[in-house]
């Protein structure tokens, strides 16, 4: 099925590199694949390091000018930009669910969540300031100034391949950085999209320059900025193996890092609950992108005392949604992004029920006239759910909800804490006192209390232990792009 854009323009098969559109420099192309059906339907540069470099080269060259703009000037593009994306929300919502899978409503929801975060950084670029520090002689002036770090290589993953690559750009411009980045081999076309429209905001040359690469030469890709001087930081979404890869490699070259991870959330339901917020707040938590999502809870934890209610209001939601294709507007979950994806799901399922789980609801793949695709996934419910489980201790990464009982606070915040991981965390309770102590008690960068949709370009986002380091969104997320200088004059 053809892909249908307003602006076909917005298609786009080229790496951009100092303002131009090219293709790879040896040739190798990437075919890109709708998880719908999995057929492959566009074609990017399947790039290397002679691709790399000279992102790098382009980035580098352009930086002092870029950082001598003015701030004002460098709000006014990002302004443009967010402007753009607006404007052709709607192809970019149908680049993402054709790439990705999601549902058109989601696609479109994710492009006006990126440019979000274009806009925020819009508005924190003439807010960088520093500190004029109080001198202990008349004689002495002393200053704190900020300072861009220079070149940023970012790395995307697929799951919001506009949000994440919004949320990297838009904070390294604001600060004064230039920019090479590498989207996600699944979901290229959004990226380069836009970069398209970057480019008619008025982006000047080198300042932002994107590759594409297979999973098999993304390494190639990325290995080539982690050893090269020029490059100052590395910010990366994707897995904790990964992340940590970045860290070792880049120890080199003593980069920069914002790291934001894999997750393991935790959501408790206590007895003291608003059981319908509650089953509202896990469905909006739990389902968005068909569980593909980082912060999603992983782990649900009810009180014995409510879980018989809670699990069968949450059954019949999770029995009632829909799965299927975008190009169905009815849908609400998606093809997962490909058949690793829907194996580890299986695989999850699988393990639990071996070890005693019960399943309420879905279970299984699904696969008839109207889901022809091999990559859909029942949401599914499952009870009796234990630690010895993998769904419990990996992040299954989709549309599965494993529910354990439990009886004691203290024992199920041990519970919800005795993970490698702490990006999210959720809990639904009425007592002030509660909420006050398990807030604290919780080992998380993000909490969600009695909401379950947390997402806001205005917050800090990211995470503790290994989910990574680093803030995206917020005025934290402009440090994560800036130095400070000492300057002391004696006059
Ligand atoms: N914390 C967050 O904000 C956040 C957001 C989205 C996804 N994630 C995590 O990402 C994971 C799923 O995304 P994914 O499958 O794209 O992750 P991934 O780590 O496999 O890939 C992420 C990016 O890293 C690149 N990459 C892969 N191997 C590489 C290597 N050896 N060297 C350099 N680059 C390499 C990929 O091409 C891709 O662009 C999940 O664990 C999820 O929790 C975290
Ligand atoms: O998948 C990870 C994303 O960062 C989640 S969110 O869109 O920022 O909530």
């Amino acid at each position: 099925m053809s892909l249908t854009l307003n602006r076909p323009d917005l298609l786009r098969a080229q790496n951009f590199i100092d303002a131009r559109w090219r293709d790879g420099l040896d040739g190798r192309v990437l075919a890109v694949s709708d998880p719908a059906l999995d057929l492959d339907f566009a074609r990017v540069p399947d790039s290397g390091a002679a691709d790399a470099r000279a992102a790098v080269d382009a980035a580098f060259a352009a930086g002092p000018a870029w950082r001598a703009l003015a701030p004002r000037e460098r709000s006014r593009l990002l302004r443009h930009w967010h402007d753009l994306i607006m404007a052709n929300q709607e192809d970019l919502a149908r680049l993402i669910s054709r790439e990705q899978g999601k549902p058109l409503a989601e696609g479109r929801g994710e492009v006006a969540y990126a440019a979000s975060y274009v806009e925020w950084f819009a508005e924190e670029a003439v807010r960088m300031h520093g500190d004029q520090i109080p001198s202990p002689s008349p004689r002495r002036r002393m200053l704190a100034v900020k300072e861009p770090v220079g070149v940023v290589a970012a790395i995307t993953p697929w799951n919001f391949p506009a949000a994440m690559i919004a949320r990297k750009i838009a904070p390294a411009l604001a600060a004064g950085c230039t920019v090479v980045a590498k989207p996600a081999e699944d979901t290229p076309l959004t990226s380069l999209a836009l970069i398209k429209l970057l480019e008619e905001a008025g982006l000047p040359h080198g300042v932002v320059n994107l590759v594409t690469a297979s999973r098999g030469r993304a390494a190639e890709v990325v290995d080539e900025w982690l050893a090269d001087p020029r490059v100052r930081k590395i910010t990366f979404t994707g897995s904790t193996p990964v992340g940590k890869h970045l860290a070792r490699e880049s120890a080199g070259t003593l980069k920069r890092l914002s790291l934001e991870l894999g997750g393991n959330a935790p959501f408790i339901v206590f007895e003291d609950a608003d059981l319908d917020a509650a089953v509202e707040g896990l469905m909006a938590a739990k389902f968005r992108n068909g569980g593909q999502t980082c912060v999603c809870p992983n782990r649900v934890y009810v009180h014995d005392r409510v879980h018989d209610a809670f699990v069968g209001r949450l059954c019949a939601r999770v029995a009632a949604l829909r799965v299927g294709p975008a190009s169905d507007p009815a849908s609400q979950i998606g093809p997962m992004i490909n058949g690793r994806a829907v194996d580890k799901i299986e695989r999850h399922v699988q393990d639990a029920q071996a070890r005693g789980a019960r399943v309420m609801v879905g279970g299984d793949r699904v696969r008839d006239e109207d889901r022809p695709g091999p990559n859909y996934f029942a949401p599914t419910v499952l009870v009796d759910v234990d630690g010895t489980m993998a769904c419990t201790v990996e992040e299954t990464f989709g549309p599965v909800v494993p529910v354990t009982r439990f009886r004691d606070e203290t024992a199920v915040v041990a519970l919800a804490n005795d993970t490698p991981f702490g990006l999210a965390a959720y809990f639904y309770s009425r007592d002030p006192a509660r909420i006050r102590r398990v807030s604290d008690a919780l080992e998380s960068g993000i909490v969600g209390v009695n909401a379950g949709a947390i997402a806001s370009e205005s917050a800090p986002f990211g995470g503790i232990k290994d989910s990574g380091y680093g803030r995206e969104g917020s005025r934290q997320g402009l440090e994560d792009y800036l130095q400070f200088k000492y300057v002391c004059e004696d006059v």
